[in-house]
Order: structure tokens, then C-alpha cells, then sequence
């Protein structure tokens, strides 16, 4: 691969975006940038208060103009938001612009690795945490398959292993 391409990491909450994408940063001597993190920098603010505040299409707005610029950058490991596969035009950035993974996982996975924290709005709320997970995940597969480049399942694997699989492929695409 190209040393200068950047590798877009896509994917529900729980994937491993964030875990498996500083992992893979340190690996290939990347620099490592998470969406959600990068939105927080940028308002000075967390992504609840934002949602409580503006509601989910003013932090789709501010996600938008992050993923706009980002993926603009080379030679970046990028973890994006869940729910960044939602918009076209996010989807044509990361799609056009690196190499895109897919980190699957199942719902059951997602409920349980996400199980012990509450900075998730779209899950806080929620008396159903596995409808929720269940709907966003019939929405968005088709979105996350669209655009990928790889899909990996992150059932029962570790972070590190998932590491090696994407280094291994970035090296020999047709492993
Ligand atoms: N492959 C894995 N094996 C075991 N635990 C994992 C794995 N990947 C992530 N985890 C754990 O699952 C939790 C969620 O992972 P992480 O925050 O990386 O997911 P994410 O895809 O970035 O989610 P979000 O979209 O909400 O930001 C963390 O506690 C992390 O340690
Ligand atoms: O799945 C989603 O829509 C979200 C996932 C998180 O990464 C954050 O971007 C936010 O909590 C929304
Ligand atoms: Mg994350």
C-alpha cells in the first residue's frame, strides 16, 4: 500500500474502532485520530452534551465537517463514529480517500463491550439497549459493506490480532 494513504476504520459501536485504531497507529507509525475525540476537541465539549444540546442532526453536522477535513489528510489512522457511514457525502470522503476497514462485530458482541459505559446518547437512554443496537445495525451494514475496502468480524478476536490481520492484508491485498 501506498505509505501515504490513511486507513479509515467504519463500524458499529463496540467494533473496536477506537481500541484496534490507536493499535494499528502505533504498529505502522501512523498517526492515530478518533472522529468522536476530534469533535470533542474541536467544541470543547462532549458528544452527550452536544446531543443534548443540538440533538442528533447538530452533532451529524459537526461529525460532517470533521470528516471532510480529516480524510483529507494522508498517512492518518482514522476510528470515525458509528453513525458517520449515515451521509453520502461522509461515505464518498472515506470511500475516495484511503484504504476503508469494516471492523464487524455482532449484536451481542456490541451489547456486551459496550455494557459498562454511558457516553453513548444513542444507547443511554435506551430500556432496549439490543433493539437499538439491532436497528442501527440493519441500517447501517449495507452502508459500512458499501464503502469497505476490508471487513473483518471482531467476534472473540483480540485487538491485537485484528492488528495483524490488517497489516497483513495492507502489505498483500490479495491474502
Ligand atoms: N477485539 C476486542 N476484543 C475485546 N474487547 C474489545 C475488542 N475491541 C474493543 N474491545 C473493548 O470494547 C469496548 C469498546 O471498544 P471501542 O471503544 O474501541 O469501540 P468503538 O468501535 O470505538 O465504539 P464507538 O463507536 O462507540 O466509539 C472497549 O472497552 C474495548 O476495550
Ligand atoms: O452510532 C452512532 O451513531 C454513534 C456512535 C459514536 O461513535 C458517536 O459518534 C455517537 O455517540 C453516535
Ligand atoms: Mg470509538
Amino acid at each position: 500500500m501506498n505509505k501515504k494513504a490513511s486507513i479509515f476504520l467504519v463500524g458499529p459501536m463496540g467494533a473496536g474502532k477506537t481500541t484496534v485504531g490507536k493499535r494499528l497507529g502505533e504498529t505502522l507509525a501512523l498517526e492515530f485520530i478518533d472522529s468522536d475525540h476530534e469533535i470533542e476537541l474541536r467544541t470543547g465539549v462532549d458528544i452527550p452534551y452536544i446531543f443534548e444540546k443540538e440533538g442528533e442532526p447538530g452533532f451529524r453536522r459537526r461529525e460532517k465537517a470533521v470528516i471532510a477535513d480529516l480524510t483529507l489528510r494522508s498517512g492518518i489512522v482514522l476510528a470515525t463514529g458509528g453513525g458517520s457511514v449515515l451521509d453520502p457525502d461522509n461515505r464518498q470522503c472515506l470511500a475516495g480517500r484511503g484504504f476503508v476497514v469494516y471492523l464487524h462485530a455482532s449484536v451481542d458482541q456490541q451489547l456486551a463491550r459496550t455494557a459498562r459505559s454511558d457516553n453513548r446518547p444513542l444507547l443511554k437512554n435506551s430500556a432496549n439497549r439490543r433493539e437499538v443496537l439491532e436497528t442501527l445495525f440493519s441500517q447501517r451494514d449495507p452502508l459500512y459493506r458499501e464503502i469497505a475496502d476490508l471487513v473483518l468480524d471482531t467476534d472473540e478476536r483480540s485487538a491485537k490480532a485484528l492488528v495483524k490481520e490488517i497489516q497483513d492484508r495492507l502489505a498483500d491485498p490479495d491474502s
